[in-house]
């Protein structure tokens, strides 16, 4: 799909186990559940600031009373947005009615978005138009209360187009082609058949029409709606959705890409895509907080009871690591040292690279995401310089002077903070037609820090397409004089498209590949690449699972290293002075530094559904064929 969205994004939900007016007498407001929404997603805006979407259900409201609000935003502050909405009309109903201040149950029957089940969204739409259709949650509502079903993902899937033809084959007509839409259909599909068996199965055992509907809800099986629904999705996501009487669920893929977390007590069920938010929100510790199986779903029934549910087997776990290298907040208690380790076991090289001179070097970080690798890096020149100070000081027999060992003792590691960012945005994450610009603009440089006898050590956290570094940081550090720039990069050398929720689609798009296309040239080995695209070409018709990643051989030509130089080459325009190395991450390393994560195909080639084969063959031949589409 050329115009397919994409979905990076954060989810939230929340169940509140108590009737509302347990929350206003224990915390002083009904809209307690509001209040938290708010805060888990506010908490999430480095994983979406394109869009923001929330919906609530209220339980047990009567006929001919409004049960689901929902709201969307793409305003600038999307979040803000959607929460200024909210509190408007809460505040509007209030005003006008002050009998409603003390009265739970007035507020419930007439203010919108107050109610025991929450759901919010914040959303990163890399491509496509991001117009507020396209924002979650997803409604498909019906008359039914039981199949009305509300949904919003953090999810790629990787045959979203298979998906879409059986729902066709099944006589189905979408309405759209995307793939938000699809799920949701199929979803939709399979919990209109339950709920038409278990009203078929209830009458049959003598009940009435109407006293149907609470045991429909009681009885409805929301995991055997999920197994029936997701047995072919192939795909990273982390699906949740609510029904319009009161179940909810999550749902995380078999190989545990996508993130989703989860925490119970008596009060609240609550899930979001990192954990140390709902820690913040909830005021609760790291072991309270509980990581959602891969294949299984929370499920929490309108009755409250709550369960985790395998859904699908577990495939072998392959955890999103750029999750853990750039896109969740570093504020989790293992991210913050699996990134600064990323920072350490990188040292080795940049020591060996500055000719181990510390003396003349100045360390700093490209913000913010780096900032925690940087810590890392330089504890481990700490570490080198005491080594070597200990040795200076122990070749001295005991006979130096204290003068002699003050000055041994005052070499420090220099780090300043070179580059500065202007604007609290992440970049990666913005919008395709807008970011060139941004990147260009949103860091400054500090002068007066750097002589020209000093080696400048930048790291960042990744280098996807080069545009950071060649449209800004190069030429500004260039302009500061130093003998060489050495970037250093936490993540190895993103070489393949991603095709389950993180925007790295095509392949020329990423700086390694054009690094290695460079190289074939220059080694007289271009020819290759019409070779792979032969193979590629080959098995378009291919089962996925038969599918093989041949672009690899064209990588498996060059050594990490000769990739690494051409990069540096590459992040370089005329103008720029300076001699620049590159310096990035090996697997190993980082498979060290975050062995829970090991899901590492950006890097490697390996992916871990049979899907992503398919998606790098068509981005390969996409490429060829000079089609700027996207693979998925
Ligand atoms: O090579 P590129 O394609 O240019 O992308 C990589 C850059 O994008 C990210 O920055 P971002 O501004 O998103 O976030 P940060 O402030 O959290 O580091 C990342 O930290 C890199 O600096």
């Amino acid at each position: 799909m050329s115009d397919a969205l994409k979905h990076e994004c954060g989810i939230a939900l929340i169940r509140l186990l108590k009737p509302l007016d347990y929350y206003k007498q224990k915390y002083g407001s009904a809209f307690y559940g509001v209040n938290k929404m708010y805060l888990m997603m506010e908490k999430q805006h480095n994983r979406g600031q394109d869009g923001a979407g929330f919906a609530s259900i209220k339980l047990d409201t009567a006929p001919g009373e409004r049960y689901i609000s929902r709201v969307r935003s793409i305003a600038q502050q999307p979040i803000q947005d959607i929460f200024a909405q909210i509190n408007e009309r809460i505040n509007k109903e209030l005003t006008e009615h002050p009998e409603y201040a003390d009265d739970v149950d007035l507020q419930k029957k007439n203010i919108p978005y107050i109610g025991e089940l929450l759901l919010g969204h914040v959303r990163y739409g890399t491509f496509g138009k991001n117009s507020v259709e396209n924002v979650h949650p997803f409604l498909r509502q019906n008359n039914w209360m039981h199949r009305n079903l509300i949904l919003a993902g953090n999810f790629n899937m990787t045959n979203v187009n298979k998906l879409f033809e059986g729902l066709v084959k099944i006589g189905q007509h979408p309405k759209e082609k995307a793939d938000t839409v699809t799920i949701m259909e199929k979803i939709g599909h399979f919990l209109d058949d339950a709920v038409a068996k278990k009203y078929k199965q209830l009458k049959n055992e003598g009940y009435n029409k109407n006293e149907c509907s609470p045991l429909i809800a009681d009885r409805l099986n929301v995991a055997k709606i999920l197994k029936r629904s997701a047995k072919d999705w192939d795909g990273g996501y982390a699906m949740a959705g609510l029904l319009g009487h009161g179940d909810s669920f999550v749902l995380r893929d078999p190989s545990g890409i996508r993130p989703a977390y989860y925490y119970q007590d008596d009060e609240i069920v609550v899930v979001a895509s990192e954990r140390p938010v709902i820690q913040t929100v909830f005021n609760v510790e790291f072991d309270d907080v509980q990581e959602l199986p891969p294949g299984h779903a929370i499920i929490t029934k309108k009755s409250g009871e709550t369960s985790i549910k395998k859904i699908l087997e577990p495939l072998e776990r392959k955890a999103c690591s750029f999750e853990r290298i750039y896109f969740s907040r570093g504020s989790d208690a293992e991210i913050y040292q699996e990134r600064k380790k990323l920072g350490k076991l990188l040292m080795p090289k940049v020591l060996e690279a500055i000719d181990y001179d510390t003396k003349n070097s100045v360390f700093s970080y490209i913000p913010n995401t780096a900032e925690t690798s940087f810590f890392g890096m330089i504890e481990t020149v700490e570490d080198h310089l005491n080594k070597k100070k200990t040795k200076a000081i122990l070749e001295g027999n005991g006979g130096l002077s204290a003068e002699k060992v003050t000055q041994i003792l005052s070499e420090r590691p220099r780090i300043e903070k070179i580059a500065i960012k202007d604007v609290k945005l992440r970049t990666f994450i913005t919008e395709d037609s807008s970011r060139d610009d941004l990147v260009a603009h949103v860091y400054d440089v500090t002068y007066g820090v750097i002589k020209p006898t000093d080696n400048l050590v930048i790291i960042d956290d990744s280098i996807v397409r080069g545009t950071t570094l060649k449209k800004s940081i190069i030429k500004m550090m260039d302009r500061l004089h130093p003998k060489k720039i050495i970037v250093v990069s936490s993540a190895p050398q993103i070489r393949y498209p991603d095709c389950y929720g993180i925007d790295m689609a095509r392949l020329e798009d990423l700086i390694a590949f054009r690094a290695m296309l460079e190289l074939l040239k220059e080694n007289d080995k271009y020819h290759l690449i019409e070779e792979v695209y032969h193979k590629c070409v080959a098995q378009v018709e291919l089962d996925d699972k038969d599918v093989r990643n041949f672009v690899k051989e064209l990588y498996s030509q060059f050594t990490a290293e000769q990739i690494s130089d051409k990069i540096a080459e590459l992040i370089c325009d005329s103008s720029v002075k300076t001699e620049v190395k590159t310096i990035f991450q090996t697997i190993e390393n980082l498979h060290l530094a975050c062995p829970k994560n090991l899901g590492d195909w950006y890097f490697t080639g390996n992916y871990p559904t049979a899907g992503g084969n398919r998606v790098v063959n068509k981005a390969f031949i996409n490429f060829y064929e000079g089609n700027s589409a996207r693979a998925y």
